[in-house]
């Protein structure tokens, strides 16, 4: 039991570090003044050097050369004057809080008892050179989170090390004043854990290094996956164990790995900018964070792909093409496809200069064909554009003599013509013909340097025809007839003329082009994390692998989430993961628990699922969750107004959410004047408003106070296949949740809810 002095003692040791903070934000401080100074000295320093000389050609290469001297210079002080920003904003975390926890050890074959305490970050004691702090993330600090009091061991440089853990203590510190402490021998106890979960949302989602929980923890710690697939109930800390790893692995390969070696798939710009602030939290910088939608227009420049938001909205398109498009058979035939293409059933296309053929696509095929039939089709494509570059070569020679080279010659200003000369000496040159042909080899090479690019741009391959071809000999399963094949092939076309695209053949189109080309490949990512993974295709995550090779997949999800298809089991889609990418080490992990929201509302949504019992719904109390069902759209209407109204009061952040965007817009029209709401719209960034309507796509991810889901009735949410919709909707509530209906209610609301008194139902009779 603690006692007054425990607590004296520990306000004291906090009242220390808080005054050795303050010095050392106070000398950081100052640092941060001078990298700045030196920084813009640097700076105006490279701004004037750049321009001298520049004008002058003799001085050029060596201007060249200082310019790079100079650049690194820029590159070096503006990263220190970073790293010195980056420790103040550390000491100044730390000021706040230093400290979570303390855990009292003593190691195997040692008499001392030591004491550890641990926080965001670590603190070094500059006389002693002893940690006053211990990084969350340090082995040591593993115990905090996963053991029990008693024999627990951790990892050292050497090997594992046995200790004995004596006490584990937690603290709730503000501003150098501790409000809170107690021993525990829970991983992290309860209490703390309700503390900050019964707080009031934030538009920002926060760190939770201070309550991690034991599963957690295992994903935030995993060093040897090279596949880790984490399946976890709404609100389980899926998106926060995911930031909370990347911290762990930066700090872990320190040496190794950087945060632009990190890259995030997430699922729209407003989610993206709503875990914005977690890592700078624990110190680190931000991965790169992208959406499936960003992802495929880099890669497809030009063409307008779908977004997943608007494919979720179309219902028109096919499911089972759809179904077909994304799964990994696709990928398949399409690597079959591409093993058998015959030099002629290569889509070849000519390559022009100033409106005429230069290289003709049978000469290209004919190169094609002639190579070795066992090389890999990205060898093949590179000897293709070698030979295709020697053959340019050669016309740049012939074409020197060529009419247009002279007249261009001719036309050239003296400044001009020593502007070709800029790397030569004159002893370079035997006469003056060696001088002429010199520049106009240099002036033919110029101008025929599109018909270069062309060749190294690709340009004589047409991979859009090429996948069209291979669309058009696709073997369909049974459940697919062939006319409505070529509807949808035709569609593609058709889309193509208008430079579009559906998501659905962003993926298998890319894959081809970049299979048959092997290009476009990033292997400086180390690292790839997708979050709500259960909203992508087994073909998008092949594609991803192909592009990625050398990147750890880290695949985030809930399958019960699912809003494009029907809900799939965990080891189902491991196993399906698992044959698409195969990889040595796969784990999966399962989180059940689930802390986002109240006990009664996790149990009402875990009540719409046909397995639900595997939900653990974490103890917080709070009121039960209420259907209206109002016998006409007035009554509807009426009662979302009263229900806004007694939410605002309690100051809460209250979100509506819809079936899609079109109910959305409509109730935002209505609701406008009386309560100046925020619409969410796909390009959202932010949410500044208590009161916000949004279709469920928008919501992915996101959390509130108070949810309204708007219209849960039989028509909007008919069946099974609606499923993943409406449970997603029910789990964004953090405290309450209020469903509006008409009097035929979704069927998906059970009667074993209803029976089981697990949803306050209030029908208004007519
Ligand atoms: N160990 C923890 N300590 C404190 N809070 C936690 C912990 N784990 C989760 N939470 C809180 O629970 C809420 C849900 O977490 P998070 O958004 O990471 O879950 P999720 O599994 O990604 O949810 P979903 O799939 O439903 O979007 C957040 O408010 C988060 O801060």
């Amino acid at each position: 039991m603690l006692n007054n002095q425990d607590e004296q003692q520990e306000q004291q040791r906090v009242t220390f570090i808080s005054d050795l903070l303050n010095q050392k934000i106070n000398k950081t401080k100052q640092d941060v003044e001078d990298a700045k100074t030196e920084a813009q000295k640097v700076q105006k320093n490279y701004g004037i050097n750049t321009s001298v000389n520049y004008l002058e050609a003799d001085d050029r290469i060596e201007t060249k050369a200082d310019l790079q001297q100079q650049r690194s210079l820029v590159n070096k002080v503006v990263e220190d004057e970073n790293i010195v920003k980056r420790q103040l904003r550390t000491y100044q975390e730390l000021k706040h809080s230093p400290y979570f926890g303390r855990i009292d050890i003593k190691d195997e074959g040692y008499d001392e008892i030591e004491q550890l305490y641990i926080g965001t970050a670590s603190l070094l004691d500059d006389k002693t050179g002893e940690f006053l702090i211990h990084d969350w993330r340090a082995p040591i600090s593993s115990i905090y989170y996963n053991g029990n009091l008693g024999k627990v061991s951790y990892e050292t440089p050497n090997g594992k090390q046995n200790t004995d853990l004596l006490k584990k203590r937690q603290f709730q510190i503000k501003d150098g004043q501790i409000i809170n402490m107690f021993d525990t021998n829970e991983t992290v106890g309860d209490e703390l854990l309700q503390k900050e979960l019964s707080d009031k949302s934030s538009e920002q989602l926060r760190n939770i290094v201070a309550t991690i929980q034991r599963e957690q923890n295992d994903i935030i710690r995993d060093t040897k996956s090279d596949l880790l697939v984490v399946q976890g109930v709404a609100g389980s800390g899926k998106t926060s164990a995911l930031l909370q790893r990347i911290a762990f692995l930066l700090y872990h390969s320190r040496d190794e790995l950087n945060a632009s070696q990190i890259i995030l798939f997430s699922p729209n710009l407003l989610f993206s900018n709503y875990i914005r602030d977690v890592l700078p939290s624990l110190g680190e910088r931000n991965m790169r964070q992208v959406t499936l939608a960003e992802f495929f227009a880099q890669r497809l420049k030009g063409i307008k792909v779908q977004t997943l938001f608007s494919r979720f909205e179309s219902q028109t398109t096919n499911n089972q093409i759809n179904d077909l498009k994304g799964s990994q058979t696709f990928i398949n035939q399409i690597d079959d496809y591409l093993n058998h293409l015959t030099e002629k059933q290569i889509v070849f296309t000519d390559i022009y200069f100033q409106g005429e053929i230069f290289f003709a696509k049978e000469e290209i095929q004919k190169i094609y064909g002639s190579l070795n039939s066992n090389l890999q089709l990205a060898d093949k494509l590179l000897q293709t554009k070698n030979k295709l570059i020697k053959a340019l070569k050669k016309r740049v020679q012939a074409d020197i003599h060529d009419e247009w080279v002279l007249e261009k010659m001719d036309s050239l200003s003296d400044e001009e013509y020593h502007n070709y000369l800029i790397d030569t000496k004159p002893s370079d040159f035997e006469d003056f013909d060696a001088e002429h042909d010199y520049i106009a080899k240099k002036i033919a090479k110029e101008h025929l340097r599109i018909v270069y690019d062309a060749i190294y741009n690709n340009s004589f391959w047409d991979p859009f025809t090429q996948y069209l071809n291979f669309l058009n000999q696709v073997v369909l399963p049974t459940e697919i007839n062939s006319s409505d094949w070529q509807t949808d092939v035709a569609q593609f076309q058709h889309q193509l003329e208008f430079h579009q695209m559906r998501l659905a053949d962003a993926a298998p189109m890319l894959y081809l082009r970049d299979k048959f080309t092997g290009e476009n490949k990033n292997n400086n990512i180390k690292y790839l994390f997708i979050d709500e993974v259960q909203d992508y295709s087994i073909a998008e995550i092949m594609y991803l692998k192909l592009i990625f090779n050398n990147a750890k997949f880290n695949l985030i999800g809930d399958s019960e989430q699912a809003i494009f298809k029907d809900v799939e089991s965990a080891p189902q889609l491991l196993k399906k993961l698992n044959d698409a990418i195969p990889v040595k080490h796969p784990r999966l992990i399962n989180l059940n628990r689930s802390y986002r929201s109240t006990y009664p509302i996790t149990t009402f949504a875990s009540s719409l699922l046909p397995d639900g019992e595997h939900i653990e719904a974490f103890n917080r109390d709070g009121e039960k969750p209420v259907l209206y069902a109002e016998p006409n759209q007035t009554a509807s209407f009426n009662r979302l107004q009263q229900v806004i109204k007694d939410k605002l009061k309690l100051q809460d952040s209250v979100a509506i959410i819809t079936k899609d965007r079109q109910e959305a817009e409509t109730l935002y029209r209505k609701l406008r004047k009386n309560f100046d709401p925020l619409l969410v719209s796909d390009s959202a960034r932010t949410i500044d408003k208590k009161l916000i309507i949004l279709p469920v796509y928008l919501a992915k991810g996101m959390e509130f106070d108070d949810i309204i889901g708007w219209d849960i009735s039989k028509e909007n949410y008919p069946n099974q296949h609606s499923l993943g919709i409406l449970y997603t909707i029910v789990t964004r509530a953090m405290h309450s949740l209020t469903l509006i209906s008409n009097q035929t209610i979704s069927p998906l609301i059970s009667n074993n809810a209803i029976e089981n008194n697990l949803i306050k139902i209030k029908k208004v009779e007519k």
